[in-house]
């Protein structure tokens, strides 16, 4: 009994943090230094945190043995993926565009890296769009659908209802992202019971300007959610 307890509570402070669409080398070692499991480099132009195949290298080399490095593409080409995982090595692919289950699947055996694919989320029907991706994603990275008109399809700092996830079964590991901000991650873990959290806007002062100060404050925030949920 108390080895599955410990288990539990290890699994529940364990805490996947990921801090997304990072630039600079300047905000890439303040995630580092404050602990980020992961770091995000975003390869979407329309992005504002939008980073070349050079720069990504520059800052996936920096991050090597710190934290795993994630590239951000959307339905982008076997051609640029290639390209980027050449210039970075990077751990995980996130898929944050219409990726097919087939192309997850694809990338996935192409690649040989573990593939995280990202689910929008408006309302309770669409939380069963995550259900054909469950087999051939490593993670789904659950994501507030993005609002009418916007540019992006993520990175919009837009939070979706987290109670929709309350019937998810607890075996399933995804990643919660969409609007969250230092505030928000203590209720929001809590809520969902999420293993991974994952933030760009609520750690940023204006559109791709990431703030040290707040992205240490998230990733100490987050950690706190992991142990107050695991005592519960
Ligand atoms: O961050 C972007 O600019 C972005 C652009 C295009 C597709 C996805 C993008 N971000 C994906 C992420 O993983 C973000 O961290 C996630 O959408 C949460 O963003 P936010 O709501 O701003 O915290």
């Amino acid at each position: 009994m108390r080895s599955e307890r410990v288990k539990e509570a290890g699994a529940a402070m364990s805490l996947e943090v990921k801090i997304c669409g990072l630039s600079e080398p300047r905000t890439l070692d303040a995630a580092l230094d404050a602990g980020a499991d992961v770091v995000g480099l975003v390869s979407f132009p329309k992005s504002p945190r939008h980073v070349s195949v050079e720069q990504a290298a520059t800052l996936a080399a920096r991050a090597r043995g710190r934290a795993r490095v994630a590239l951000l593409t959307v339905d982008a080409t076997d051609n640029l993926i290639a390209e980027l995982v050449a210039a970075t090595m990077a751990d995980i692919l996130q898929l944050h565009g219409q990726e097919s289950p087939e192309r997850v699947r694809a990338l996935r055996l192409i690649f040989g890296r573990e593939v995280w694919k990202a689910v929008p989320i408006g309302e309770a029907a669409d939380v069963a769009l995550a259900q054909p991706y469950w087999d051939v994603a490593d993670r789904v990275l659950f994501d507030a659908r993005p609002p009418a008109g916007a540019s992006l399809p993520g990175g919009n700092g837009v939070a979706f209802d987290w109670r929709l996830l309350a019937d998810l079964d607890p075996k399933q590991s995804f990643v919660l992202s969409g609007g969250l901000t230092p505030d928000s991650v203590v209720e929001a873990v809590q809520t969902t019971r999420a293993r991974a959290v994952d933030v760009s806007s609520g750690v940023e002062r204006g559109p791709g300007v990431k703030d040290p100060d707040l992205i240490a404050a998230f990733v100490t925030r987050a950690r706190s959610a992991a142990v107050s949920s695991s005592q519960r």
